[in-house]
Order: structure tokens, then sequence, then C-alpha cells
């Protein structure tokens, strides 16, 4: 095996490890899961509301940023509703008989949950507008002069949604969503909770003010939340620490290149970018992306929505232009000159 081959095997082993530790920290019902208030509060209403009167509950579409518990939520809906759960994403159903086969092996008031549906081919999602509405789909079977049509019914089902970019969802497949969940950024007492909670789970002790300063640096994110926790915990374990304190935050994400707001390396690049050299905007996404080499569709999703909701950016049809926050958190006048 070559250094290039090695060094693939270690992130698809450090990836599976990422996905099988957010397994074990995923809260399985409504009550474990913290924060998103106002979402949780409705919820309860429809999935008592549908129970009572046995039967499916209403299709769901949850959308906003990475890493806000969207997955999570829809377990947790199964759990709730005592339904079965068939998850897939958009990307993994090619064909509409990729479709047909999942709703095939779905038992009356399962539900299916889609990730990235956004990213479902205009086929499938045609196939499933018929499947959302009225529980059946219709294919041609066969080719040519042997083609005819067959008429499929399936048990009533539950369809979840999941995207970080709802306005990439055509108009009739988002209207066939009986309840829009629009999932917030998460507030820093909220995240202190999530934080204590994975420290409780990996039986960490913390103290108060190293789970708030976990939680002001996450981004409003819990996935980021728990992962920065984990290396926190790494030197703290290393520094012989018996608790994680303020102390070791600081240190630890100074290393990790997180700063006081949660504002990382790629973050920092792409503002010292705008403001050097574009004078602060506008400038388009792609000559960003150009510049600080990064995907536009990561910019989009990962970056941008966190930093226009934090203050950092604005969009205008223009393009990108930073704000008066930015030069000033990154220490620039409006002549572009470091104070
Ligand atoms: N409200 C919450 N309370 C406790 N833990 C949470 C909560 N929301 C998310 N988490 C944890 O954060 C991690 C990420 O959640 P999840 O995978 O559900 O996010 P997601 O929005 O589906 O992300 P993506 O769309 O990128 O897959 C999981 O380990 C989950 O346990």
């Amino acid at each position: 095996m070559n250094t290039e081959e090695e060094a693939i095997l270690m992130q698809q082993v450090s990836d599976l490890t990422e996905q099988s530790v957010e397994k074990t920290l995923r809260p399985q019902l409504l009550n474990e899961y913290i924060g998103q208030a106002a979402l949780k509060k409705e919820l309860r209403v429809y999935i008592k509301a549908a129970k009572t009167r046995q039967e499916s509950l209403d299709h769901v579409l949850l959308y906003g940023p990475p890493g806000l518990g969207k997955t999570t939520l829809a377990m947790i809906i199964a759990n709730e509703m005592e339904v079965g759960l068939k998850t897939t994403s958009g990307p993994a159903i090619e064909k509409t008989g990729d479709l047909l086969a999942l709703l095939n092996e779905l038992e009356p008031g399962d539900i299916l949950f889609i990730d990235e549906i956004h990213r479902l081919p205009t086929q499938v999602e045609e196939m499933l507008y018929s499947a959302m509405e009225d529980f059946f789909v219709d294919i041609v079977i066969g080719q040519g002069p042997t083609a005819h049509p067959v008429h499929f019914p399936l048990p009533p089902f539950t369809l979840i949604g999941a995207t970080t970019r709802a306005g990439m969802l055509s108009a009739p497949l988002r209207d066939r969503f009986g309840i829009m969940a629009h999932m917030e950024y998460y507030q820093a007492a909220d995240l202190k909770e999530i934080v204590r909670r994975t420290a409780n789970i990996f039986h960490t002790s913390i103290i108060e003010n190293g789970a708030y300063e976990i939680a002001l640096r996450s981004r409003g994110t819990p996935r980021i939340a728990n992962r920065l926790f984990r290396r926190v915990r790494d030197f703290a374990q290393v520094a012989s620490k018996e608790a994680i304190d303020k102390h070791i935050v600081d240190e630890a994400l100074k290393i990790l290149h997180v700063d006081k707001v949660g504002l990382d390396i790629i973050d920092v690049k792409l503002l010292t970018t705008m403001i050097v050299q574009y004078q602060g905007g506008p400038v388009g996404i792609n000559t960003l992306a150009a510049n600080i080499g990064e995907e536009v569709e990561t910019l989009e999703t990962m970056y941008e929505p966190y930093l226009m909701q934090t203050g950092f950016i604005q969009r205008t049809a223009r393009g990108r232009i930073a704000t008066d926050l930015a030069y000033r958190h990154l220490g620039y006048t409006q002549q572009n000159m470091k104070e």
C-alpha cells in the first residue's frame, strides 16, 4: 500500500469512527432531544393526533444547515410513532426501480427517511408525487409494443425528507409535505446541555464554564459541539486534567484554530480574502471558492449560513459583502489595514 492509499484508508477509518460515535450519541425520544423547543412542541401535537387517529403521520420536510439533528429527529419521530424506519439518501436512489424497491418494503405506517432529498433524480422525484399524495405508483413494464402500465398500490406511509437546500426542491415536491420543519441554529444554553449530555455518555467530568465555552464556539451546531468536545477531551486527558474547564477548552481550541465565536481557518480565509483582495466585496461565491480552494457547495452549505446568521457577511444581488463586524473581528479597518 502506498502512502496515498494509506491516507485514504486512514480517512475512511476516521469517518467510520465519527459515524459510530454519532450513533451512540443520538437521543432516542423527543424528551431527550435538547433545544428546538417550538418544533418539538409542534411535532408532539402532530404525533399524538396521528397516533390517536391510528393514521400515518403526514409527510415531514426537515430543512436547515448540516449537523443540526435532522437525521436524529427522523429517528425520534419513528420511535415516538412506534413504526419502522427505512433510511436512504437522494444520491443513493439513482433509478425509479431503486425507489420502488424501497417503497415495496414498507409496512403500513412506516417512515421512509430520505436525506439530501434535493439531490433526487427528476424521474424518481416525479414517482414520489403519487406515492406521497395517494399511496400508489404507476410504472411501465416492458419496452416498445409490449410495454404496459402497472398500477402499484402502496401502504400508507410517512416520507421524511431532509435537506440543507430547501430552495433547490421543486414546488410540486415541496407542496406535498404537510409538515414543514425549519431547524434553527441552537442557542448556546442548549448546546451547553448537549455537551454535558455527551460528556456524561463518555463518563467525562466537565465544569459548567468548560461546557459553555465549547457551546459558544460550536457555530450553533450539535455535531460541531460534540466534535469539539471529543477533541478537548483528548487534550484534557493528555494534560491529566480531572475535569474539562474553560482553561483547557481555550488551550485546545487555540491549537485547533477555532476562535472565540467558532470561526475556523476556512471562515477566516474567506473573510480575509473578501476584505484584502476585494475591498470587502461585493464578490461572487464562485470567485471566492476559486480563491480559497473550496467547493462552492461547501461554502454555500457549511460556511455561508453561519457567517450570515452571525452578521459577518451579507448577501446582495451583486455578490457577498463583508460587514463592519467582520472587519472589526479580524482586526481590519475599512481601508483594509490591519489595526
Ligand atoms: N437536539 C439534540 N440533542 C442532542 N444531540 C443532538 C441533537 N441534535 C443533534 N444531536 C447530535 O448531533 C449529531 C448530528 O446530528 P444529525 O446527524 O442528526 O444531524 P443532521 O442535521 O442530520 O446532519 P446532516 O444533515 O449533516 O446529516 C448526532 O450525533 C446527534 O446525536
